[in-house]
């Protein structure tokens, strides 16, 4: 797999760095971002994978979040991906910041035009994997997963519809019940089909959560008190919470901050401490 580099500026001791390759599942070009720790210059280190939220591209996370110290201090490695395909000159794809371009959701689209590409899922959970740990100096099988928002989400979706293949998982301020928010109906509608078509269940975290039966596995939630998206209820953590309060196999921990909004400012203030929680399942 051709993997191109697009830029290297070396941050805390480590390198930050963005590439390009072509995606079998999403059939376009996709760049994605890499933090490589110090430690990683002589041995192995494991990954979280940073899923982002509408709007974003591979960028966003990588100069507002402020991650690399603490994924230099802790030596994990940080792949941040796009957040859709990109440039697959599908009618419409550039028209909304909610759907489309920007805006892939992390699922598998099963309508056309969007099937062809709209595959973040199979994407993020096993073409990414792959060619991360091919590529660089990562531990085969050692990863956790986070996200914001429409990436918050996705990452519980990946988590957890893949038991045991990420360490811990953790969302910042995540659409946690896709199917019951504006946001996530548009998209459902666009990329599956009509709530009737049966498939929106299969891809919302909190449906998920109602009958995961995997091994047991944690579920983190930050969500800020004065997040606008929040108090319009695009993000609906409290159901989440529910459905995961009624399945033993999960636990749920919802740690709401006070005045915090929807934007990076909020992600920086508390990247830190999800790192070193995700740093105690890596580094275990
Ligand atoms: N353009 C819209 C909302 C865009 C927005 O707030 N995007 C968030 C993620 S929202 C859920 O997925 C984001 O991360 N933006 C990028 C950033 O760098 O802040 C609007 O303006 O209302």
């Amino acid at each position: 797999m051709a993997l191109q580099q697009v830029s290297c500026n070396k941050i805390f001791g480590g390198y930050q760095k963005v590439f390009s390759h072509p995606s079998k599942e999403l059939a376009c070009d996709m760049k994605f971002a890499i933090y490589l720790p110090p430690e990683s210059e002589t041995r192995k280190v494991p990954v979280l994978y940073w899923l982002s939220g509408l709007t974003c591209t591979e960028e966003n996370f990588v100069i507002k979040a402020g991650a690399q110290r603490y994924a230099a201090e802790h030596n994990i490695c940080i792949v941040c991906p796009d957040t859709s395909p990109r440039n697959v000159n599908l009618p419409g794809e550039d028209d909304s910041y909610d759907f489309g371009s920007g805006a892939g959701f992390y699922l598998n689209a099963t309508q056309e035009p969007w099937k062809k590409h709209y595959n973040m899922y199979n994407y993020v959970t096993k073409e990414l994997i792959a060619l991360i740990s091919e590529n660089f100096p990562v531990v085969p099988g050692k990863q956790s997963i986070c996200g914001h928002s429409m990436g918050g989400h996705g990452a519980l979706i990946c988590a957890l519809k893949n038991p045991g293949l990420y360490s811990s998982v953790s969302a910042f301020a995540p659409i946690s019940n896709p199917i019951n928010a504006p946001w996530g109906q548009k998209a459902f509608q666009g990329y599956l089909g009509s709530a009737e078509s049966g498939q929106w269940k299969e891809w919302d975290a909190t449906e998920l959560a109602a009958v995961y039966n995997g091994v047991p596995m944690e579920l983190l939630i930050d969500q800020g008190t004065e997040d606008n998206f929040y108090k319009q209820k695009q993000l609906l953590p409290e159901n989440l919470v529910a459905a995961a309060a009624k399945n033993d196999r999960l636990k749920c921990v919802l740690q709401m901050r006070e005045g915090y909004d929807h934007s990076y400012f909020y992600i920086a203030s508390f990247i830190g401490e999800h790192i070193g929680y995700h740093a105690k399942f890596l580094n275990a």
